[in-house]
């Protein structure tokens, strides 16, 4: 049986043959100076942006849940996050705005952000990374309701494709005490004003 460490070496060795490979395909010199260190650099790097495979973002919530009698709403407005769109492994990047309705329980705010942070660390859609975050604080915390806010820009729309720099993508998904109009509203009316 091989250990932790042993596996991901191997990973990054074999992450990094593929990058040597690739760079030659793109018509470098893999050996010229600047690139000799660069296959196993985009290993360690893409490792990083994927890193939220190996995390469990109900775990995270669950490690400071506190039980609370605060029934109204928690906004955390403003969580930079970047993540890798699936379909072209470029950068999309932006805010998530969260609020939730307590339920007897809270969580540490610093949670929130990092479930957001889980979700981002892997291939993503905007729309899914939405509903997961949702969902994950929705099952965890059991809330009377949850609203995810998604504003982001997407690389492959900007650099290559239709390169519009400019448009901006927002997503959001809600449950619960969300489904009212004036709840969303109220949330809205946070997040909008500076
Ligand atoms: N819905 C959604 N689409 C995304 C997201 N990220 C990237 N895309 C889109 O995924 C689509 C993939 O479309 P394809 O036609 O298969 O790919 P493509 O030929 O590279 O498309 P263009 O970007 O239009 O050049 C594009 O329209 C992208 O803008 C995302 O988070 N959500
Ligand atoms: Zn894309």
């Amino acid at each position: 049986m091989i250990n932790k460490e042993e596996a991901l070496n191997l990973q990054i060795e074999e992450l990094k043959k593929n990058y040597q490979n690739i760079i030659k395909l793109l018509g470098e010199d893999v050996n010229r100076e600047g690139l000799q260190k660069t296959p196993e650099r985009v290993a360690k790097a893409m490792l990083t942006l994927t890193r939220g495979y190996e995390e469990d973002p109900n775990e995270v919530l669950l490690s400071a849940k506190f039980k609370e009698d605060y029934h109204q709403m928690v906004i955390v407005k403003d969580i930079d996050f970047f993540s890798l769109c699936e379909h072209h492994m470029l950068p999309f990047y932006g805010k998530v705005h969260v609020a939730y309705i307590p339920n007897g329980y809270i969580t540490g705010l610093s949670k929130i952000a990092r479930v957001v942070d889980i979700f981002s660390h892997r291939l993503q859609v905007q729309e899914r990374m939405t509903l997961q975050i949702k969902e994950c604080i929705q099952q965890a915390l059991n809330p009377l309701g949850v609203m995810v806010v998604v504003e982001a820009k997407h690389m492959c729309m900007q650099m290559r494709g239709v390169e519009k720099q400019n448009a901006i993508t927002t997503t959001s998904d809600f449950s619960g005490g969300f489904k009212q109009a004036s709840t969303r509203e109220e949330f809205m009316n946070l997040i909008t004003h500076k």
